[in-house]
């Protein structure tokens, strides 16, 4: 596998928790025919096996060691979304736990384990294209990329929208207690020292607190000059 598939288009869509990032992503990617990385999921499980193996969170060669040595597939479903095999079990509910999301905000501060994750991340650059989900896909992981998004909303609508999609999936949640852990998530992803979530430079901004998802993603469409 190359690493550096420098000529391989991407598309960088970066942002906080709940905005619409793998929403958006996975239709983009669906549409194009292009390979779709969702790179929180890479913390999320990391976080899963630092809790299942009773890792210490403060050691930071442990988390990044946990990341090189996730035995992890990502099986494309017929409907764009994506089965995550860890160890060989479906762990798609357990990486939405408010636990995991809580850890993996908190260990994806570790400058080793970003570090341990890059090559993994870069390895998904693969024809005819790839679509990046994360927090540094434009400003750290795919500073080439041929177009860089970024996708916001207010605390509020996050938290309202990651209810209802946990709610779906039969996951018990409290709103309220969404809210303060997004914000808090917010708080730490924005202010750690290593690639803190910020626009890329020449980002293309979309607020989509009063958007559809259709309207987000024509909205990208459009701005990457691709008419559908
Ligand atoms: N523009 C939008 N309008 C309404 N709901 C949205 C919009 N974008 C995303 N959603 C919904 O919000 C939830 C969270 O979106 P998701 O893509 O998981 O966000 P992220 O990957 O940024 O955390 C999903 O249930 C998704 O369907
Ligand atoms: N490229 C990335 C992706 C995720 N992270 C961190 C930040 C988040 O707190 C966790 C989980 O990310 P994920 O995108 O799955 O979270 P949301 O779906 O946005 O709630 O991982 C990161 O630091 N860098």
């Amino acid at each position: 596998m190359n690493a550096d598939n420098k000529h391989v288009p991407v598309i960088a869509v970066d942002g906080p928790s709940g905005s619409g990032k793998g929403t958006i992503s996975q239709i983009l990617a669906t549409k194009l025919g292009y390979h779709l990385l969702d790179s929180g999921a890479l913390y999320r499980l990391t976080a899963l096996s630092v809790i299942e193996q009773s890792i210490n969170p403060e050691d930071k060669k442990a988390v990044a060691e946990a990341a090189l040595n996730l035995d992890v597939v990502f099986e494309p479903q017929p409907d764009g979304e994506q089965k995550v095999l860890l160890d060989g079990e479906d762990v798609g509910v357990k990486l939405r736990l408010d636990e995991t999301s809580a850890m993996a905000s908190k260990i994806a501060a570790i400058p080793e384990l970003r570090e341990a994750l890059l090559t993994r991340q870069r390895q998904f650059r693969q024809e005819p294209g790839l679509v990046a989900d994360g927090r540094d896909m434009g400003t750290v992981v795919f500073t080439d990329a041929d177009f860089k998004i970024f996708l916001t909303a207010s605390p509020e609508i996050r938290a309202e929208r990651r209810y209802k999609q946990l709610i779906e999936k039969g996951v018990d949640a409290n709103i309220s207690h969404l809210l303060k852990s997004i914000i808090d998530r917010d708080e730490r992803d924005r202010t750690r020292t290593v690639a803190p979530l910020v626009p890329a430079e020449g980002a293309f901004v979309i607020d989509s607190s009063q958007l559809s998802i259709d309207e987000v993603v024509q909205q990208i469409l459009d701005f990457m000059g691709f008419s559908e």
